[in-house]
């Protein structure tokens, strides 16, 4: 049965006075995977940031799970199970890997879970973080996520600047994480073909509106569609 995971109801939220998303509506239903894209400066990060409760809310309603979350502070709608893994990773720095991860385990969320999803944090699980690399950063930063046990997983371009070899390590471990409809995900990420084979849900952004919400299918078999929305034939 379809059960509502997330929604957001004729959201206009930004950052001060300044209104980034307009209106937007969107609902995601628990075990979706969605690949949220567009051009640069559209508002994917704003959308999410809106989820966690980070931008100023000016008009509209988010609700998880059916409860009214737009309110609520970010650490409150943590604890309610939304993760955000933002785009500049915000590990810590000064602590091994180890403990960036325990720091901020809880409920049924296991480090041996985030080893098995990033064999490479085991091996470099006495390391701090600033001796990691670019890809080893960002696999903390994800595992650190999930250490909070969240239901829905926001992931914001976590490809961004990595080499290939590590984004499709990455890919992989999202597909794990998504796997059985476990956890439900949304995926902003540039790189539009990877987002699409992983989804099965496109929701394109355009000047802080939703501009097309429906399957992946449909995109990657009109390139042309996906070029007039976010201005390269990516897929
Ligand atoms: N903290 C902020 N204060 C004011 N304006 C901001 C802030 N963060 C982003 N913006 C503005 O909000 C708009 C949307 O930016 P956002 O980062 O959400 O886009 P995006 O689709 O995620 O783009 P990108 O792919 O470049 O990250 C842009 O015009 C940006 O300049």
């Amino acid at each position: 049965m379809t059960e509502v995971a997330l929604s957001l109801h004729n959201v206009t939220a930004g950052y001060g006075q300044t209104h980034i998303l307009r209106d937007l509506t969107l609902t995601v239903n628990r075990g979706d995977r969605v690949a949220m894209i567009g051009r640069n400066g559209a508002g994917k990060t704003t959308l999410l940031a809106t989820v966690m409760g980070l931008t100023r809310l000016h008009r509209g309603t988010i609700h998880l799970r059916g409860g009214d979350i737009s309110h609520l502070r970010p650490y409150q709608r943590s604890m309610l199970g939304l993760g955000l893994v933002p785009q500049t990773r915000d590990i810590f720095p000064s602590l091994t890997v180890e403990e960036n991860l325990t720091s901020v385990l809880r409920g049924d969320a296991s480090l041996d879970e985030a080893y098995a999803l990033f064999p490479r944090l085991k091996e470099r699980r006495n390391n701090g973080g600033t001796q990691l690399s670019g890809g080893e950063q960002q696999m903390l930063a994800i595992a650190r996520t999930l250490m909070t046990a969240p239901e829905i997983v926001l992931l914001d371009e976590p490809l961004e600047g990595l080499a290939p070899v590590i984004c499709e390590q990455l890919m992989q471990a999202f597909e794990a994480l998504a796997a059985d409809g476990k956890r439900t995900v949304v995926l902003v990420e540039q790189q539009a073909a990877a987002a699409l084979k992983f989804a099965s849900r496109a929701v394109v952004v355009t000047n802080g509106s939703i501009v097309y919400d429906g399957g992946t299918d449909v995109l990657k078999q009109q390139p042309e569609l996906l070029e007039r929305h976010i201005g390269v034939a990516h897929a």
